[in-house]
């Protein structure tokens, strides 16, 4: 893969939408920070005065002016180091928070068929984790590097002025240092990558594991997904450990070297101070701003780390951003204003992958206020054809109408705005039953609320709780019976009133009361709405305007269940040997 084609996109891109917008921030960053640094070089300045010039000639006044300047310096630092973070790590946090969301309603806007192969795991590091590299691009990383480049130059001058020969002799270790530690960094990078990738498939697999921690201890497989989990944090102590070395390379090389050329920088020095080619004060001032010089080379080599995994992280989260959403497409210009709720299939034909048609050439129509059915065995489309009407997934081939307007045309916020959908296993969210049953109209009033909430025949059951409808659900309805998930869904259909409503039942076996219920409740839900409905119950079927028998994506048989039945085809068969469609 262009993997580094990619890193130079994003480093240019990273540079345009992330550094140059906030270039009033980093420019005050870089101001402070050479502030600092130049109060820094007070110091080993004055050091020099005092050996070479105060206490040879016991002269007190110019001491007191060199403490005041040394104080001042340190209070000048002091203030420029908390005024750099606080302008550069906020506005770094600021932005973190800002490309979060961005991220997110990216992701959400996404088509349903992306999340068919992401995990939602690594789709939570992407919006948490990845972004969060930006800290170093914008904090006080970028502004660092530059003033430490900076700082680093303004001692070489020094150092050139006290002696050039010193300076000579230690300029070869740090150039020594300098080629190691990119070297280094060239291999650091694809590590930084794959940690990210490691990170997301390890967290993907984690969320699910705990999801679905009903049927991993229903299969026993606890086991196995200790394994995993273990093989993956594994993987992870792996790759950081290769990061490791290459690190402690870098930093044992900075020791080794230094310790050389300190070394070296005394024997130089104590062999030029016997021969007063050099004063005392010199050589004190010469090893501190040394010292000055080479910091920020170390500290440039941590810093290069970090942007360099902030760009990893920006990389993964380009490729998301650069993922086409759903309403993206040009087509889809046409505004739904009130609708009738007519849907017609033209020759709709569909396939998930390269020639394997799943839906094949299907026409219906279904009236206004009409209920269809679809039914069929396991695999034969049904599904795929409430997609293709909720607009989840666009026919490759024929059409798709709404009230004679092709689907593909209408906006799909207009279009959704108008659909409502129950699925069999449907999502609750942590929080009350209201809450839940508000979900689609949050700011419904108290009357409707009531009203959806006995004809799904809720009541029924939240009458007993204690908090009623403010009773808290555990995360995805744990604490309620499928039954009474069911009903809450339905309520929630029911207060949202679409013009065009999905459902899928449920096949779960419920007990005749909750059954009975639910089946008045559906009753309820379906009046004036063009409903799909993939049916199970029989009760649901006989009701129904139209059945559409689905066999291999294709319709083999159509009409009533009278009809139908004494048709003696494949519905009659299907009614016939198994007790539920
Ligand atoms: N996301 C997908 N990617 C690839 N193939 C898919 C996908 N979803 C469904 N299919 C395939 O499309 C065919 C029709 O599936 P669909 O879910 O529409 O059937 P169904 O009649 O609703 O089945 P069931 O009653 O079991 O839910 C099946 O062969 C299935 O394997």
């Amino acid at each position: 893969m262009a993997k580094n084609k990619k890193t130079g996109a994003s480093l240019k891109k990273a540079f345009t939408s992330i550094v140059w917008p906030r270039r009033k921030y980093l420019l005050v960053g870089l101001i402070l920070i050479i502030i600092s640094r130049f109060a820094s070089l007070v110091l080993p300045g004055s050091s020099k005065i005092l050996i070479d010039d105060v206490v040879p000639n016991g002269d007190l006044e110019k001491l007191k002016w060199l403490i005041i300047a040394v104080v001042g310096a340190i209070i000048i630092q002091a203030i420029t180091s908390f005024a750099l973070t606080q302008i550069l790590s906020v506005e770094a946090q600021n932005l973190i928070s800002k490309l979060r969301s961005q991220v997110q309603s990216h992701i959400v806007r996404l088509p349903i068929r992306y999340f068919d192969s992401a995990k939602t795991g690594e789709l939570v590091s992407r919006i948490m984790t990845d972004v969060e590299g930006v800290r170093n691009l914008v904090g006080t990383g970028l502004a660092q590097m530059i003033g430490g480049v900076l700082t680093s130059i303004v001692c070489l001058i020094l150092l050139i002025t006290i002696s050039p020969l010193m300076t000579l002799y230690v300029l070869v270790p740090v150039a020594i240092f300098g080629v190691i530690s990119l070297r280094a960094f060239g291999k650091i990078r694809p590590i930084f990558r794959e940690r990210g990738k490691i990170n997301a498939e390890v967290t993907g697999r984690l969320t699910e594991t705990l999801g679905g921690i009903r049927v991993i201890k229903g299969f026993n497989a606890e086991l196995q997904e200790i394994r995993i989990f273990a093989e993956g944090v594994d993987r992870l102590f792996k790759n950081v450990k290769s990061s490791l070395t290459a690190t402690s390379l870098i930093t044992s090389s900075a020791t080794l070297l230094l310790g050389l050329a300190s070394a070296g920088i005394m024997a130089i020095g104590g062999y030029m101070i016997m021969n007063e080619q050099l004063t005392f004060g010199d050589f004190l001032a010469f090893t501190l701003y040394l010292g000055f010089m080479i910091a920020p080379i170390v500290q440039m080599s941590n810093i290069g780390s970090q942007l360099t995994e902030a760009f990893a992280g920006l990389d993964r989260t380009e490729e998301i951003m650069t993922t086409p959403i759903e309403s993206d497409d040009k087509q889809r210009t046409h505004e739904l204003e009130d609708i009738i709720g007519n849907i017609k299939f033209d020759n709709v034909s569909f396939a998930y992958e390269n020639d394997k048609d799943v839906i094949k050439h299907i026409s219906f129509n279904a009236e206004a206020g009409s209920v269809t059915a679809l039914v069929g065995t396991s695999g034969s489309g049904k599904s795929t054809i409430a997609n293709l009407v909720a607009s989840f997934l666009n026919p490759d081939d024929g059409r798709i109408t709404v009230d004679n307007i092709d689907l593909q045309t209408i906006t799909l916020d207009s279009y959704r705005s108008k659909l409502g959908v129950v699925l069999q296993d449907d999502f609750l969210f942590e929080g009350t039953i209201r809450e839940n049953i508000l979900f689609p109209r949050p700011n419904a009033s108290d009357v409707e609320l009531q009203e959806a909430v006995e004809k799904a025949y809720v009541h029924q059951f939240t009458d007993k709780f204690e908090n009623g409808l403010d009773t808290q659900i555990g995360e995805r309805g744990v604490k309620l019976s499928g039954g009474q998930q069911q009903r809450i869904a339905i309520a929630r259909a029911i207060l949202a009133n679409p013009k065009i409503l999905i459902l899928d039942e449920a096949t779960s076996n419920l007990d005749t009361e909750s059954e009975t219920f639910i089946q008045s409740s559906l009753k309820e839900l379906m009046k004036g709405k063009t409903t799909f409905v993939i049916a199970h119950r029989l009760s649901t079927i006989r009701q129904a305007d139209q059945i559409l028998v689905i066999e291999e994506g294709e319709i083999v048989e159509r009409g009533k269940h009278e009809e139908l039945i004494k048709n003696e085809g494949r519905y009659h068969q299907l009614h016939t040997y198994q007790a539920r469609i």
